[in-house]
């Protein structure tokens, strides 16, 4: 089994230790050169993980796709945005029927489709043999340094959920497996909404009751939409759902939670979004989810505020002020 690694980032380069630490022959493709040598003679991906966090020195990098040509899995750790664009790059490379593992959260841009779709639809079937998401609570800032982590292997065809399963698993990396493909990549895409709106809250000082509520809420707003899908609703007391809500919005390691204090610190988006160079899926995944909860006729109050503060420049205090003076209503609905 070979699998080739596309993205050279944080989470493609922790990742691909997990399976080099399991004696799986992996190589990392990156389009930085800079990048690829740090991995290759430091030892190091600088860039992501600083100076000190030392690589396993079998991992291996290279600028040349050529590599993807002979894997059998073929792992994607590229933003939601540049997913089309590498499946259209390797389709004429692979020599074998491959396993796309899919590990970015979020959605197609344009389309607003989930990523196990976009996959499906710019592979060459002839190329393709399953899309399997590797997706939970795992910041690869911990993963890189093989602390617990926990993350599940969501395929509807259990076959190759379970051959994932087992490449990656191992004493501090342990992967479960679910079916529910639809209810578990819209969960993991969500959580980045919250993720930023539990950090405007800290960058607001507001407090553990803030967060809690905003946990609460932001549950329900996701299994509401989730399930609106097709997603089914214990899946949001799993991994992909609670699990990943809770890492992503109370860890300062969160790209989502730090752009979220920055924008709250600031009381507006606009610094942020003209500056910002890092992976912050939650500011694509807004405006999907926006765009499609409108036209499905899905209340969703929090996503529709991070929206409002993202796109139309509404201020995050006067954001939290419109949230907290909804009608009064149940929980219960
Ligand atoms: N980091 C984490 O802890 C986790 C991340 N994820 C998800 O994984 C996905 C990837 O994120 P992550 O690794 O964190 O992001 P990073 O920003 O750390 O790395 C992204 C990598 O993708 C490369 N890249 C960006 N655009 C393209 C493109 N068009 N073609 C080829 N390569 C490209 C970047 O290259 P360059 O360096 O040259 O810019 C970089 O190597 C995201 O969807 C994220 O939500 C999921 C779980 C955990
Ligand atoms: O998805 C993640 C953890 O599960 C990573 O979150 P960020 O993209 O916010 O850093």
């Amino acid at each position: 089994m070979k699998v080739c690694v596309l993205g050279s980032g944080s989470w493609g380069t922790a990742l691909a230790q997990v399976l080099i630490d399991n004696h799986v022959d992996t190589i990392i493709w990156g389009k930085d050169e800079n990048e690829v040598n740090d991995i290759n003679l430091q030892h190091k991906n600088t860039k992501y993980f600083g100076d000190d966090v030392i690589l396993n020195e079998k991992l291996i990098a290279t600028t040349d796709i050529n590599c993807v040509r002979d894997a059998d899995l073929v792992l994607l750790a590229v933003p939601s945005i540049a997913i089309e664009s590498v499946c259209k790059m390797i389709n004429p490379l692979l020599e074998k029927q491959v396993i796309v593992i899919n590990v970015a959260k979020g959605f197609h841009p344009e389309t607003h489709e989930r990523l196990s779709v976009v996959i499906k639809r710019f592979m060459d079937q002839s190329k393709l043999k399953d899309v399997v998401s590797l997706i939970g609570p795992s910041h690869a800032e911990e993963v890189i340094q093989r602390l617990l982590t926990t993350v599940n292997a969501v395929c509807e065809n259990e076959e190759s959920a379970i051959l994932v399963q087992k490449l990656f698993s191992n004493d501090v990396f342990r992967v479960y497996r679910n079916t529910d493909v639809v209810g578990a990549e819209i969960g993991v895409a969500l959580k980045n909404v919250m993720a930023l709106a539990s950090g405007v809250l800290s960058g607001l000082d507001q407090g553990d009751n803030a967060r809690a509520a905003l946990m609460t809420r932001g549950l329900a707003e996701m299994s509401r939409y989730g399930i609106a899908q097709g997603g089914r609703p214990e899946t949001y007391l799993g991994l992909t759902g609670v699990g990943d809500l809770i890492v992503t919005c109370t860890s300062h390691h969160s790209r989502n939670f730090q752009a979220g204090y920055q924008i709250g610190k600031a009381n507006s988006a606009t610094d942020f979004l003209m500056n910002n160079h890092k992976t912050v899926e939650g500011v694509k995944a807004a405006k999907v989810v926006y765009e499609e909860a409108q036209k499905q006729g899905i209340e969703m109050p929090i996503t529709e505020e991070v929206y409002k503060v993202l796109y139309e420049d509404k201020k995050p205090s006067e954001a939290i002020r419109d949230l907290m003076s909804r009608e009064l209503k149940s929980e219960e609905n």
